[in-house]
């Protein structure tokens, strides 16, 4: 089985501090879920996964092809979709048209004669994406007079609505209460069986309930990689989560 992301010795440098050092893991099939404590460098690494920020050095390889130099938006057409900790939804559009935009983005056309079989193929996609998170019900609704954890899943609907080989998470239910919480993490486990799932989340009840296989970043490094099960039991693990909350 081959990784869908592959990172090698990849690091971030911030002035003195390195955020992210030296860096070597790989993504597979599935639901991977990165965590660690405050500062361990988790939004960092996201973003050198994503293309938000460049590293300081290592590489960056996607389905088999070196992705280290490309930008956010050239990554997205090449397959990677993301969301944000802050939403971003035009508020002012229907939730159909959220998907639609974000469809189009990926599925934009070389041929403008062809342009009513890809109207097509885009309202499929922005639709399937819509029903993937339970929203079709709420398509003609404006994304603005949507509840908080409606707009969370409409934006992982934007994000499935390029049909991304890989999409990466970045705390999906941060501010939901437990019933959104629930409705959130059923709706992400039925889309890894399709698409595979980056997730930086602190939340551990829906990390360990989720993941596949977890990731522990520490200080910029990994220092753990495993199934939810011995990541809990890893004693570097547990110091690692007691040295944050003796510090709190
Ligand atoms: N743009 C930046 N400029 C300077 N330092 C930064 C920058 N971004 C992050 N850092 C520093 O890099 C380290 C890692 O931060 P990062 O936000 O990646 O950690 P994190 O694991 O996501 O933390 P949290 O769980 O608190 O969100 C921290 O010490 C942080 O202060």
């Amino acid at each position: 089985m081959s990784a869908v992301l592959e990172l090698d010795g990849v690091s971030r440098v911030f002035g003195g501090l390195r955020a992210v050092d030296g860096v070597t893991l790989t993504v597979g099939s599935g639901i991977t879920a990165l965590i660690g404590p405050n500062g361990a460098g988790k939004t960092t690494l996201f973003n050198l996964m994503s293309g938000l920020l460049p590293v300081s050095a290592g590489r960056i390889r996607f389905r088999g092809q070196d992705i280290t130099g490309l930008s956010a938006h050239r990554r997205a057409r090449l397959g990677m979709a993301r969301t944000l900790q802050i939403k971003q939804v035009f508020a002012g559009l229907t939730v159909l048209d959220n998907a639609w935009i974000a469809a189009r983005q990926r599925h934009r056309p070389l041929d403008p004669f062809r342009r009513a079989s890809r109207d097509r193929v885009t309202r499929a996609a922005a639709e399937e994406a819509l029903d993937a998170m339970g929203l079709l019900p709420l398509a003609a609704r404006e994304a603005g007079s949507l509840a908080y954890g409606d707009v969370a899943l409409l934006e992982i609907a934007m994000a499935l609505a390029t049909r991304p080989a890989l999409l990466l998470l970045d705390e999906p239910v941060c501010g939901m209460s437990p019933a959104e919480t629930e409705r959130t993490v059923a709706r992400i486990r039925a889309v890894s069986a399709t698409t595979d799932v980056l997730i930086v989340e602190h939340d551990m009840d829906v990390v360990f309930g989720l993941a596949d296989r977890v990731i522990v970043l520490a200080e910029g490094r990994v220092l753990a990689d495993g199934p939810p099960a011995a990541i809990a039991r890893n004693p570097q693990v547990r110091e690692a989560y007691l040295g944050e909350e003796d510090a709190a």
